[in-house]
């Protein structure tokens, strides 16, 4: 049901008792102040009202031992469901750990947060400020900005505060995903695995596949914690595991991306984009490097003139896309499109070494022989 920011707000007036007169004033400009869910039954506030009234029907903001406030399933949530999508309390023009204008950035802060409403400016002081005894001391609207900014999308150098998803704490082996979603002007975040109620709900605070010593490293020293997931609290040997199959990673998304083999060595290429993926797998990896790798194969298959291939590889990209994004973002919107139209696509026909029509796509195969003819393994054409 997609529920209406009046509509949430009428219905928690009803049910609310004269105790909390004050803090549904505070709910109303929080949620005039933007959050938003597509699969909401029911939107709420997590900081206002008592931590057992789940926000949006999906989840509460609860503390957990060790790590503060967390956001907790509050039902099952199904991979793919859109958790929260939320407008920025405030936005900063970079990330706020790498700013050397101290005074720039409190005035930047200060500005926005003196246009907000006084219940919202009072919100956004009970966010988790991980710098209270920075030697020299920095004002604590920045202490928090350092602590709770989010990137707008992927290598995006702005950034922005969020009431709700600024609660979220990390794990290696996170069940969600942040995204910016460009044409709502929103966070959005995403669950990549199917979430069971009462579970917490995690994204990642590291880019990129870092071995565990450089995570822990990021994470103590930007966040003041040390991660005990399931990826970091394990034996050496297993660690050593993880680090090889992470530095393999980073190696493979060298090559493909040096953009040379899509045409010179473009075998090669496919079976780098198909470790790759049964690498991210295997480290419990699902996030945004499954559908860029599934585009990677996609461009290998039709810049060679494989409109076939070109059309299940833009399937897959589209819908591992749609789970961590939603329908509705840009590049799932540019995989759907391929998907129909591979031979628009700028690279299609670079050579023709793979020509073959978008209609070969053969029908009848078991999973395994499907398997074999998309990823050209021997003796399939
Ligand atoms: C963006 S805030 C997340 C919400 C925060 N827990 C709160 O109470 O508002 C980041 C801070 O949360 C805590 N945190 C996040 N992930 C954690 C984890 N896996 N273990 C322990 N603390 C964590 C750290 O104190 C970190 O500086």
């Amino acid at each position: 049901m997609v529920a209406t920011r009046d509509g949430n707000f009428g219905s928690l007036l009803k049910a609310s008792e004269s105790a909390f007169k004050l803090e549904l004033q505070q709910l109303v400009e929080e949620v005039r102040s933007g959050v938003d869910n597509d699969s909401a039954e029911e939107t709420q506030s997590s900081m206002s009202i008592p931590a057992q009234v789940p926000v949006n029907g999906l989840y509460h903001i609860r503390p957990l031992p060790g790590k503060g406030q967390a956001m907790v399933a509050a039902r099952k949530i199904p991979k793919g469901t859109r958790i929260i999508a939320e407008s920025p309390t405030i936005t900063l023009p970079g990330n706020p750990r790498d700013s050397a204008g101290v005074l720039h950035l409190n005035q930047l802060i200060t500005s926005q947060l003196s246009n907000l409403p006084a219940a919202t400016r009072q919100q956004y002081h009970t966010l988790h400020n991980n710098y209270t005894a920075a030697t020299p001391p920095i004002p604590p609207a920045i202490g928090i900005a350092r602590t709770n900014a989010l990137p707008f999308g992927h290598n995006s150098l702005s950034a922005g505060v969020f009431l709700h998803a600024s609660r979220i704490n990390h794990s290696c082996t996170h069940n969600a995903e942040n995204t910016w979603n460009a044409s709502l002007g929103k966070l959005t975040i995403h669950a990549i695995r199917d979430i069971e109620p009462g579970s917490e709900i995690t994204i990642s605070y590291v880019e990129g596949f870092k071995p565990c010593n450089q995570r822990q490293a990021h994470l103590l020293s930007a966040f003041g914690f040390r991660c005990v997931c399931e990826r970091c609290a394990v034996t050496d040997s297993k660690r050593k595991e993880s680090d090889e199959r992470l530095r393999r990673l980073v190696q493979l998304e060298e090559e493909i991306g040096d953009g040379v083999g899509i045409v010179a060595t473009p075998l090669a290429c496919l079976r780098k984009a198909r470790e790759m993926l049964r690498l991210l797998e295997e480290e419990g990896l699902g996030g945004a490097t499954v559908p860029r790798v599934y585009y990677d194969a996609f461009q290998v298959a039709i810049a060679n003139g494989d409109q076939a291939r070109a059309t299940v590889f833009a399937g897959r990209w589209y819908a591992s896309r749609a789970v961590v994004e939603g329908e509705d973002s840009e590049d799932a919107a540019k995989a759907k499109e391929m998907m129909k139209k591979p031979a628009e696509h700028r690279l299609f026909g670079t050579t023709m070494k793979w020509k073959q029509a978008a209609g070969k796509v053969p029908s009848g195969l078991s999973e395994e022989a499907f398997e074999k003819w998309l990823w050209r393994e021997k003796g399939t054409a």
